[in-house]
């Protein structure tokens, strides 16, 4: 088997040099296969509040300029062990909510082939629908691991039935999720009404709610999620909302109250050794980003999710 190709080398290029591919990765079209792709999806025609997710990808792969090849939190080296490579941005219509979601699908299940894993950068939480179809495809019902200030389990918004607060309903109503082994978690901020909450466990998710990291130690918490999760194929939708606007600015609807980067990053690292099998990360908004606060927190998760994917270490 050939080296994987890693990363440019910063002692010769410097960091603020060259191509911007996620931690500059070379491109899928550099490497003769890859494991692991990431891929941007550059839409936010689902958001309700504060536009600009579709610049998400970019900033992402721009703040993850300074990551290095080795993680000392869990003695690994993601881009040594296999070949880990940048897939670019699939080119979805702004204008057209239906046709964005089936040209994600399409494009997903052609990058992921047989074997890759995709982790994805959004974009709004609108896409996690098109992605679940085809985790589903793979694997039937899936495990889901959603970290969300929000419940994205909404009905319509204005009576438009893909919006970014609604796609864990619409993967509910096709049967895309395995709920025995589902949970939300940072979950916080003012609701509708309390209807929301039990909507959301009606339908099967469990929940970790952001004001439990505050009185609950990490370590009970990581095995309240593993113990959920089990063994299952899990599937990580992580909306940078779920951090504190203090840790994640640049987003399209902040709540008070997050988690910390810090929590964020230690609860990824207590995953590994489950079966996560695909990721996507996504609420990035640049334009309310400052000194890539925001985009330094997504890349550095992204990082660790690369660690915790089976074969990472
Ligand atoms: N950020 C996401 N995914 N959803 C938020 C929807 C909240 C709302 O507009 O009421
Ligand atoms: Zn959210
Ligand atoms: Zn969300």
């Amino acid at each position: 088997m050939n080296e994987p190709i890693g990363p440019v080398d910063a002692t010769r290029v410097p960091r603020y040099g060259g191509d911007t591919t996620f931690a500059r990765l070379p491109r899928l079209a550099d490497v003769p296969d890859a494991d692991v792709l990431l891929w941007g999806v550059p839409f936010d025609t689902g958001v309700s509040y504060r536009p600009g997710a579709r610049f998400g990808p970019n900033h992402v792969r721009q703040s993850s300029r300074l990551l290095r090849p080795y993680n000392p939190a869990m003695d690994a080296e993601p881009f040594a062990v296999r070949q880990v490579a940048d897939a670019g941005d699939v080119g979805v219509n702004p204008f057209d909510i239906q046709e964005a979601i089936g040209t994600i699908e399409r494009s997903a299940r052609e990058l992921s082939g047989t074997r890759r894993t995709l982790l994805t950068i959004g974009g709004d939480h609108t896409i996690a629908l098109p992605l679940l179809r085809v985790q589903h495809e793979r694997h039937g019902p899936i495990a889901v691991l959603h970290f969300d200030a929000h419940l994205d389990t909404w009905d319509t918004y204005f009576g438009a039935p893909h919006t970014h607060g609604t796609p864990f309903r619409r993967a509910a109503e096709e049967g895309l999720i395995d709920f025995e082994h589902s949970m939300h978690v940072g979950l916080r901020g003012p609701l509708y009404s309390k209807l929301d909450l039990d909507e959301s466990e009606r339908l099967g998710f469990a929940a970790v709610h952001s004001r439990e990291f505050a009185r609950t130690p990490l370590d009970t918490i990581i095995e309240r999620i593993r113990a959920r999760l089990g063994s299952r194929p899990v599937y990580l939708s992580i909306d940078i909302d779920v951090l504190d606007p203090a840790f994640a600015p640049g987003t399209g609807t902040p709540e008070a109250g997050g988690l910390s980067s810090r929590e964020l990053l230690e609860v990824v690292r207590g995953l590994a050794d489950l079966n996560v099998v695909g990721a996507d990360l996504v609420e990035v908004a640049p334009a309310y980003d400052h000194a890539e606060i925001t985009g330094i927190a997504a890349a550095h998760v992204l990082y660790d999710l690369l660690c915790i994917l089976p074969g990472g270490r």
